[in-house]
């Protein structure tokens, strides 16, 4: 739940390059700041959070030209190192990788080479400090332009310009999945589409998919709530935006609420299920309970917890839009239960936790291109490190008899199947619920040697759509040891 202006999937869109206008600013002022972007992502910025700071005018040209950038930055550094002898300044390095990533637009060009190359060098001779590099950079691009087969050729042989992916990626990506990992580095290096889920407590898919039809939006259904816009836009010019008729939420993270409440009924009591969603913000599978268990009947009282105060925020503002049940929202670590069970607990067992943990993020790396770039190969032994002691300590809260449905947005097997192998081996009162599940981007094949080997019924009931994030999935129940 978290695009609300032109999605970052755009394709860098066409501007007449000259006009300096406040409608359509010119390419240069796009590159420029798109360079500015690339180079602070590689001083270790987030790339949305980067662009949430840019002027309105320039931002989804230049954020666009960024992701773009980002998802072709092994071949343009590639291709630097053939065209140029010595490194020039970072400043002018960012410049070139955005101008020569915008060359090889794959598909349909997004702007006449020779504009690229005019509008690049326009935007050193516009930075005094640099413009003596114009010639330069305008030798650089004219001699890709008429060397272009060959250093594409001598590109191809190194796999982080094939692959627009760091090494270490590649190598772990090529060990976890020996048939799959070049369909997924592939897939990473696509545009993701806008995905909505329709808030079925409040209109059903079948009407939200007609209401688009009569405003001329091209859209198709996908898994059980979700519909896939034919083109990304502004999600607060759809209809129902302001009265939460839907969110902004990949498919592949929309099955963690319907696997979480599959099955699940009310105690004989009546009593509400309590349940816990421990790493909340910004609250999109918060609120997907919420919208399932309203429209099931089922009482829930539900928790939703985040350590950063500030994400809490995006989670109320979330649900109040949705206009969902107030849900209590609990600034905490949930690592430290110690902190907080008795408080919010008052002596109850949970019914149901979501462990949606901290992970890479190796999963969505189509949305968020800069990922690759940001992480380190030892943060992901880190990060493992946190989700192992995040289910620990949250697994004596659960009731016998409840579930934890643990979860991540990556690929890798430290962060999903491994992680819950280790878990089962040294905790005895946990047991999968249902095989795990390991879906890859864009794949609708899911990788199937997750632990157990999911059965030929079971694989029957694996949701079969593509065109989702990378995510994994593992039920876990917890019984009661003699
Ligand atoms: C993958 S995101 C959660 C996405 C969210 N479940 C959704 O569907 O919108 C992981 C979240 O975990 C939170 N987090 C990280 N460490 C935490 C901790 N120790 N306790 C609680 N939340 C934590 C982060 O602030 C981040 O918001």
């Amino acid at each position: 739940m978290t695009t609300h202006q032109a999605h970052p999937s755009q394709r860098p869109r066409p501007s007449s390059g000259a006009p300096d206008s406040k409608a359509s600013p010119a390419l240069w002022q796009q590159l420029d700041l798109a360079a500015r972007g690339l180079q602070a992502v590689r001083a270790g910025q987030s790339a949305r959070a980067l662009v949430q700071s840019w002027p309105e005018a320039l931002r989804p040209g230049a954020q666009a030209l960024l992701y773009h950038t980002l998802r072709h930055t092994g071949t343009a550094a590639s291709l630097q190192q053939q065209l140029v002898a010595r490194r020039p300044q970072p400043q002018v390095e960012a410049l070139l990788c955005v101008a020569l990533s915008l060359l090889l637009d794959d598909g349909e060009p997004s702007y006449a080479p020779f504009t690229v190359v005019d509008q690049a060098v326009e935007a050193l001779r516009r930075r005094r400090k640099f413009s003596a590099q114009a010639g330069f950079v305008n030798a650089c691009l004219r001699r890709f332009l008429r060397e272009r087969d060959a250093l594409l050729a001598a590109a191809e042989n190194e796999p982080q310009a094939r692959w627009n992916h760091p090494l270490w990626w590649i190598e772990r990506l090529r060990q976890d999945y020996p048939d799959q990992w070049r369909a997924i580095l592939a897939a990473n290096n696509q545009r993701a589409p806008l995905t909505l889920r329709v808030n079925q407590s409040r209109c059903s898919r079948a009407d939200y998919l007609q209401l688009l039809a009569q405003r001329g939006v091209a859209a198709q259904p996908i898994g059980a709530a979700g519909v896939v816009l034919g083109e990304a836009m502004d999600v607060r010019r759809l209809p129902g935006y302001a009265d939460g008729w839907f969110s902004v939420q990949d498919a592949g993270a929309q099955l963690a609420a319907p696997m979480l409440l599959q099955d699940a009924v009310g105690a004989p009591t009546d009593a509400p299920l309590l349940v816990l969603d421990a790493c909340a913000a910004p609250g999109g599978k918060t609120a997907h309970l919420l919208e399932l268990a309203a429209i099931r009947g089922l009482p829930i009282e539900l928790l939703a917890m985040d350590v950063d105060a500030t994400r809490c925020e995006r989670i109320t503002q979330n649900l109040t839009r949705l206009q969902l049940p107030p849900s209590r929202v609990v600034a905490a670590d949930a690592s430290r239960p110690q902190q907080w069970c008795d408080h919010l607990l008052q002596g109850r067992q949970l019914d149901l936790l979501l462990l949606d943990a901290p992970c890479s993020a190796a999963g969505i790396v189509r949305r968020h291109p800069d990922i690759r770039w940001l992480r380190r190969a030892s943060d992901i032994e880190a990060l493992a490190a946190v989700q192992q002691s995040l289910l620990s300590v949250l697994w004596p809260l659960l009731k016998p008899g409840g579930r934890l449905l643990y979860c991540t947005c990556s690929v890798f097997h430290t962060e999903g199947e491994d992680q819950v192998r280790r878990f089962l081996a040294r905790q005895d009162d946990a047991q999968l619920l249902a095989p795990a599940l390991q879906l890859l981007p864009t794949l609708a094949v899911h990788h199937d040697t997750v632990l157990p080997a999911p059965t030929p019924a079971s694989a029957a009931q694996m949701p079969q759509m593509h065109n989702h994030d990378g995510f994994f999935y593992a039920l876990l129940g917890k019984r009661t040891v003699a």
